[in-house]
């Protein structure tokens, strides 16, 4: 049908003589028929050219079948037919300036822009089996860094599958493909035929799933996880080392490149490489403000909307996870700034409903997991209704951007980090720092409740056991680290693979990742990849994974985690509400009193081991440490309470002793200081809640009662904390300092200060502590407290 369709307009434009039309390509139309003809005459030698036409691409369609019946005989025969085809449509096609004029304006711009992208990687650079059309048209730029991630949406199936034999249209129009006679000409579309990396096994199936997901809407986009790579500078040393870079980004994709090695005489000219697409790509000099803003802002945005967030970071050791999750003080990285627009949006929306924010911040070292916030006894996993859930995890209710930062802080100085041969300050555990948020309002007499989790996580990295060092603390740690990562990569092959069971309880990162990867979340992967062709396995693993990470569906998230109460309006609940404000003022009293009496324990025993100094003070029960595994040992050795001194070293040990001893009531002090004045708080807002309802109470009595008053009583909003709470997501501001009960001792290392990325702490061991630190707003806190400090329920 195309072909007649070609035949009658070269036709009408060329002439009628079609042994002309087929004869030559650069044959010039003959202007014989055109001025001075008669036109029956021409009407008819058009109508005579026309069946001439037909009647040749009868003979060559005959021609056609005949050959395809006796496919035995396919070589020459088959070739010959093709040539003949070919040779025909060439002159048609050439003729035909509809055709061409399309070519140029539709498809000519893309063909040319992937020309160029092409021109840049050399052409040896690509492996012949990979240069299936990479690039599609170029419509879904990288945006620029304010886009959103919705922008990224899933790419058309071509474009994602850059390593997959595409269009034959495509195929044409790329000049690079013409050097590649394995790349079938007829249109396979859904075929994968070729996969640069399979070292995963049979996915055939799976691209097609994950093209339809991705070719359509960004609503199927979003149910996917969405893959970024970011691309880090060669470090000094890698510079040194003499290396070269083998990664290339253009656009959304990364060329991977290797070359040979020096020594390797037989295949010395030998370049191969890779191709990957993903959804975003960025480049060395990318900054961190546009790596949050295109790969997380969007996240954040749906956790304050009750939707779940994850972020993590993927990569070999050294490559820039920790860089792109932290940062440093002048470039901070995610975490920081998710958390700064966090706080920001919630300031915006004060006015909306009540916001509270809760965070924790755990590690998984070794195959257990602490708490960085209140470090101690490693902390079981559990499974309820609301995912996997770390038991006695602390729980921080936050007020403002700088007191997540001290926390984080904190945090980061207490995580395991060491010097490896490929890193000077390599995370040897994996740290998830997950925020819950948590808004309250009024929709009329309903109480709407929503609650997103925003988690970023910085994994550790996967690593050679030759990287690092042999049969030390650091090499059954990278044994650890890869083993987790191992068991990451078989739930992502689970995942991808549809399989019904995903091994999550493989390891303790997969438990806790159960959510982000086959829950109800918007996921984010970024996968670091340093450019230096020293580490070309790495990378290539690296992008492997990510390239299978973004065929992951997730659940579908259009439903926010809300719930709407109703709030009853009898006097009695008015009358309970009451009591039960009363009852938890003077709880919170108790409270105050019972730190009270903690800290002056502290204090006398501060005193006593100052008083008799060669006295060894006995640690109280609250602040011994375990000393189970070597990194408790380090810590203990630190704290002296583990191991006894020898007599020589008595007094200094003593002197080290109470100086801790004196450093931990300083600290103590301090908190307590602190919760003095959150509790005051917490009692004058209560204690003005309580005046407030006596004086309604007392209006209403005066007042003509109306049938539809209506107020937020506590017993609902109870209702809906213990919700919550049963669920293990939020606790009560009571609960805000509730930690595992050995955690004072750790406060400690707590010790906020250093200002580079790594700092040794005292124990010798190689800490992180930068996250920026800016000097605390004094004042009343931005965010509210939930149910309490608004009472705009009245009516
Ligand atoms: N985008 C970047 N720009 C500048 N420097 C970077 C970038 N990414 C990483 N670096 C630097 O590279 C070094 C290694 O980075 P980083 O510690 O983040 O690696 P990592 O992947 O977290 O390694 P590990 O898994 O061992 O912890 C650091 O000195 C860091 O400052």
């Amino acid at each position: 049908m195309p072909v007649a369709t070609r035949s009658r307009i070269t036709a009408a434009c060329g002439g009628g003589d079609g042994a002309q039309a087929r004869g030559s390509a650069s044959a010039a139309p003959a202007p014989r028929h055109d001025a001075g003809a008669p036109r029956e005459g021409a009407a008819s030698h058009h109508h005579h050219g026309l069946k001439e036409k037909m009647r040749a691409l009868t003979l060559l369609y005959e021609q056609h079948k005949q050959q395809l019946a006796a496919s035995q005989a396919g070589g020459a025969a088959a070739r010959q037919h093709r040539r003949s085809i070919r040779s025909l449509n060439a002159a048609e096609v050439v003729n035909d300036e509809n055709a061409k004029n399309a070519e140029e304006g539709e498809g000519g711009e893309v063909a040319m822009r992937r020309h160029d992208a092409f021109a840049l990687v050399p052409e040896t650079a690509v492996l012949r089996e990979n240069v299936a059309p990479p690039a599609p048209p170029l419509a879904r730029r990288v945006p620029s860094k304010d886009s959103h991630v919705v922008v990224f949406a899933r790419p058309a199936e071509s474009q994602e599958k850059g390593n997959v034999v595409g269009r034959a249209g495509n195929a044409m129009s790329c000049p690079i493909k013409k050097a590649v006679p394995a790349i079938p000409v007829l249109p396979v579309l859904p075929v994968p035929a070729a996969r640069k990396l399979s070292l995963g096994g049979a996915v055939g199936g799976k691209f097609k799933a994950a093209g339809e997901v991705g070719a359509g809407s960004a609503e199927a986009a979003e149910n996917r996880i969405l893959v970024f790579v970011r691309l880090r500078p060669m470090s000094r040393k890698e510079k040194e080392a003499g290396s070269r870079s083998c990664v290339k980004i253009v656009n959304k994709e990364v060329y991977l490149t290797e070359y040979a090695s020096e020594n390797d005489y037989l295949r010395l000219k030998r370049v191969r490489g890779r191709h990957f697409c993903f959804d975003s790509a960025f480049p060395d000099p990318t900054t961190q403000a546009e790596v949050y803003s295109t790969s997380t802002a969007d996240l954040v945005e749906g956790v304050l909307q009750g939707r779940n967030g994850t972020v993590f970071c993927y990569g070999a050791t050294g490559a820039g996870k920790t860089y792109t999750m932290l940062g440093t003080m002048e470039n901070p990285g995610v975490m920081v700034l998710a958390i700064k627009d966090l706080f920001s949006k919630v300031r915006q929306r004060s006015h909306d409903g009540n916001h509270s924010i809760q965070l924790s911040y755990l590690e998984v070292y070794n195959e257990t997991v602490r708490d960085l916030l209140s470090p101690g006894r490693p902390l079981h996993l559990r499974e309820d209704k609301q995912g996997t859930v770390a038991a006695g995890l602390t729980q921080y209710r936050a007020y403002s951007t700088d007191e997540v930062m001290k926390l984080l802080q904190q945090g980061n100085k207490n995580r395991t980090t060491e010097p490896t041969r490929v890193n000077e300050t390599s995370s040897r555990s994996h740290a998830i720092l997950q925020v819950v948020v948590e808004y309250r309002s009024m929709d009329g007499v309903n109480i709407v409740t929503r609650v997103g989790k925003l988690s970023l996580i910085d994994l550790a990295g996967s690593e050679r056991a030759l990287a690092t060092d042999q049969r030390t603390q650091r090499s059954i740690e990278g044994a650890n680290i890869n083993r987790s990562l191992l068991a990451l990569s078989s739930c992502i092959n689970a995942l991808v693979e549809g399989k019904k069971h995903i091994p999550y309880r493989n390891s303790k990162l997969t438990q806790l990742l159960k959510d982000s990867l086959g829950g109800s979340c918007n996921t984010v992967m970024i996968a670091n990849i340093s450019p230096s062709n020293l580490s070309f396995g790495e990378t290539q693993n690296t992008l492997h994974w990510a390239d299978r990470a973004k065929e992951i569906k997730t659940k579908a998230i259009t439903i926010a985690n809300e719930e709407v109460l109703n709030v009853p309006d009898s006097e009695t609940d008015q009358a309970k509400l009451l009591l039960e404000l009363q009852k938890e003022n003077s709880v919170l009293r108790e409270q105050l009193v019972k730190q009270q009496q903690k800290l002056l324990t502290v204090q006398a025993q501060s005193l006593a081991s100052n008083t008799s100094p060669q006295q060894s003070p006995a640690p109280s029960s609250h602040i011994s440490t375990p000393c189970s595994t070597q990194r408790k040992v380090k810590r203990s050795i630190m704290a002296g309470n583990c191991f006894s001194t020898p007599d020589s070293k008595r007094p200094a040990a003593d002197n080290a002793q109470v100086r801790e001893l004196q450093r931990k009531v300083k600290t103590l002090e301090a908190d307590i200081e602190k919760m003095k004045k959150e509790h005051i708080l917490q009692l004058k807002q209560k204690d003005e809640f309580i005046r407030d309802l006596i004086n309604r109470k007392a209006s209403n009595y005066c007042e003509e009662a109306t049938g539809d008053r209506r107020v937020v009583t506590r017993a609902s909003l109870r209702k809906a904390q213990k919700d919550v709470s049963a669920a293990g997501e939020l606790k009560s501001p009571s609960h805000r300092f509730t930690s595992p009960a050995p955690t004072a001792k750790k406060r400690t290392f707590w010790d906020i200060g250093g200002n580079s990325p790594s700092v040794l702490a005292s124990n010798g061991r190689k800490t992180r502590s930068h996250v920026a630190t800016e000097t605390p707003k004094k004042g009343p806190s931005m965010l509210l407290q939930p149910g309490f400090a608004r009472q705009r329920a009245f009516h």
